[in-house]
């Protein structure tokens, strides 16, 4: 457990932080959000001691980060931060093993190390391994700046806006990526960001700071569903219900859907009025059928509707993403495949309605 205690940064008459008093808990996602210069960065790299407090102090289990030897801090909090901050003249095996080259590890443990954070990130290594950063996608980039920050495998990891220079896809991307890897790892996370969808999407606690203060730490449903003050209230904004989809994943109100092969949409029955999803041989999606549309008795083959890829969801994708979807497309429900393009099933807006009611809390 880390904990701050009545920590205060002054720079100048600048209180940057001030006076807070936090306990982080092991292996979640604690967020650190609030508006721009409220102090985030400083308190996050007061508990590395990339800054020195001007009063309080920082327990990392009971011990005073004070009192921690450099080297024992490099090992125990990793740190990525945005932009990446990778070394552009080493390659990515020589960005990610900078901190056990440094702990003095031997060639044979890092090589292996590096290896396993390779496949964690989902980089093939003979492909990315002898890349310079320059070499990268802003979305594989970041990905490394996480492999480095992870690789002396420490418990607790500091991120400072990491998915803050990915277009807005990639990042959501990166977030998935994120939550699955967090899930294997369970590392205590303290996370720096000004998105505030990124904030509800990722934290188990959200910490919610102005003006140097914590003004409110609680879940992120709790702090949706009982704003403390004004300022709260004012910075999650009106539509506190819709943001709240954001912390379901497609994949929880996933329901199987009628399907049809395309080479048996000729054999329906065009009396009833039902809606199928059409896949091909191998499963993949193809598009739907609305049998509402074809006069009974007709024959169904020529209505196939195929749609863009953009109305495609898979399984990590959020429920905001899916009303989103469905509100620009006009339509009730949406298909959803694997990464391979096969359909696995349906949600539509009554399960959205489902998921606004789980959240218990109405649109303010
Ligand atoms: N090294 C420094 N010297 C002087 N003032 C500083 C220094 N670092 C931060 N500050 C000031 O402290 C306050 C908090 O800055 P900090 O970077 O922690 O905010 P932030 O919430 O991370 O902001 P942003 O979201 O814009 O990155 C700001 O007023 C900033 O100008």
């Amino acid at each position: 457990m880390i904990e701050l205690e009545r920590l205060t940064k002054n720079y100048g008459d600048t209180r940057a932080v001030a006076n807070v008093t936090l306990q982080i808990p092991d292996g979640q996602v604690t967020v650190l959000i609030g508006p721009s210069g409220c102090g985030k960065t400083t308190l996050l790299r007061l508990i590395n001691r990339l800054v020195r407090p001007s009063s309080g102090r920082i327990l990392i289990n009971g011990k005073d980060n004070s009192d921690f030897k450099p080297e024992e801090l490099r090992r125990g909090i990793g740190y990525a931060i945005q932009g990446v901050g990778l070394f552009p003249h080493w390659t990515v095996y020589e960005n990610i093993a900078t901190v056990p080259k440094l702990l003095g590890w031997d060639r044979q443990r890092i090589r292996q190390r590096v290896m396993e954070l390779l496949d964690l990130i989902g980089l093939d290594a003979t492909e990315f391994s002898d890349r310079y950063p320059a070499e990268l996608s802003g979305g594989q980039a970041q990905r490394v700046g996480v492999a480095r920050a992870l690789a002396a495998d420490p418990p607790v990891l500091l991120m400072d806006e990491p998915f803050g220079a990915v277009d807005p896809l990639t990042r959501i991307r990166l977030q998935n990526q994120f939550l699955n890897i967090q899930d294997e790892v369970k590392k205590t996370v303290i996370f720096v960001t000004h998105d505030l969808e990124e904030a509800i999407r990722l934290a188990d606690c959200l910490a919610i700071m102005n003006a140097g203060e914590i003004v409110q730490y609680n879940t992120p449903e709790e702090v949706l569903a009982q704003p403390k003050n004004k300022f709260v209230h004012d910075f999650v904004g009106t539509d506190r219900a819709l943001k709240r989809l954001t912390r379901f994943m497609v994949k929880d109100y996933l329901k199987q859907g009628l399907t049809v092969k395309e080479s048996d949409i000729g054999r329906l029955d065009t009396n009833d009025e039902r809606f199928y999803w059409v896949i091909d041989s191998l499963d993949r999606f193809r598009g739907w059928v609305d049998l509402s549309m074809v006069p009974p008795g007709g024959d169904a083959s020529g209505e196939i509707v195929k749609p863009g890829s953009d109305i495609v969801l898979t399984g990590d994708d959020t429920m905001r993403q899916a009303l989103s979807i469905m509100l620009g497309q006009g339509v009730r429900s949406l298909p959803v495949v694997d990464k391979n393009g096969k359909f696995v099933g349906e949600v539509t807006l009554a399960d959205i309605e489902k998921a606004t009611a789980d959240g218990k809390i109405t649109a303010a």
